[in-house]
């Protein structure tokens, strides 16, 4: 067996990130294994999607490393083995929806009749296969969500890292997303979110509390629960972490 066949999907050691005088994140430390789903809370502004953008390599880290099954980042190679889904939705809205998951597909290296059969099972996973043929422009802020959300899962990634995926999505789909995401883990996929809904944190096999910076709890929903004394991740996230410290 390959010696990288045996790492952790995902290893950030001792990440810190400042940007002018402010520390975003402070010494953090997280082992993420193959196929588990992984959610990442915190506060407004504690600093999750800048952990996500180093985990991806979009941006650097002034010390520390991250590793993604083993390969150091930021590799160029390694863009094949995760998808994405940013905050922001990158799309070209002058496109249609086939057209912008063509788009990246081909990024990937998909064509022909695999790119075609990709993007008919990634659209119908978020059900949009019926409006795959309108231009983006005219799509609803959800609708655009589940766009990229597909394009994230067009290359079958063995990692899939989502900021809010399910922002503007309503709860019939995403209950029917999160299922799809939890089938997707125990086909050995490893999944981290980022999520402000609090059913949803629940559902993930361990959470990561951020805040001011720091990782203050990282455990199984339940045990997160227990270690804050209350009955609800809610109440937990509340209790351990739920407001920034003010900063001037
Ligand atoms: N490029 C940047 N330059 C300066 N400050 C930044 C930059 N990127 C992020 N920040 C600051 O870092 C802090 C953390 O931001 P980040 O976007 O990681 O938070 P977050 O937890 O994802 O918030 P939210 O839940 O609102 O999306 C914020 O105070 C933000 O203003």
């Amino acid at each position: 067996m390959e010696k990288s066949e045996t790492k952790p999907a995902v290893d950030v050691s001792r990440i810190v990130r400042r940007f002018g005088d402010r520390t975003v994140l402070d010494d953090i430390t997280l082992t993420v294994p193959r196929g588990e789903l992984f959610g990442l809370l915190g506060p407004s502004g504690s600093g999750k999607t800048t952990m996500i953008k180093l985990i991806t390599g979009i941006d650097k880290a002034d010390s520390g490393k991250v590793e993604l099954f083993g390969e150091l980042m930021p590799q160029l190679k390694m863009l094949q083995t995760f998808g994405y889904m940013a905050q922001s939705d990158a799309l070209y809205q002058e496109l249609t929806g086939k057209e912008n998951m063509a788009f990246y597909g081909s990024l990937y290296g998909l064509s022909g009749k695999s790119l075609a059969s990709r993007i008919q099972s990634a659209a119908s996973l978020v059900n949009l296969t019926d409006h795959l043929n309108k231009q983006t422009s005219a799509y609803s802020g959800g609708m655009k969500r589940r766009l990229s959300l597909a394009i994230a899962l067009l290359h079958e990634p063995q990692l899939l890292v989502l900021d809010e995926p399910t922002v503007g999505i309503d709860p019939v789909l995403r209950k029917a997303i999160w299922n799809e995401l939890t089938a997707l883990t125990q086909q050995g996929v490893t999944i981290i979110v980022t999520t402000h809904v609090m059913d949803e944190a629940e559902k993930c096999d361990r959470l990561g509390l951020i805040r001011d910076g720091k990782l203050i709890a990282v455990d199984t929903p339940q045990a997160i629960i227990d270690m804050a004394g209350v009955q609800t991740i809610e109440e937990a996230f509340i209790t351990l972490g739920g407001r920034q410290e003010e900063r001037s």
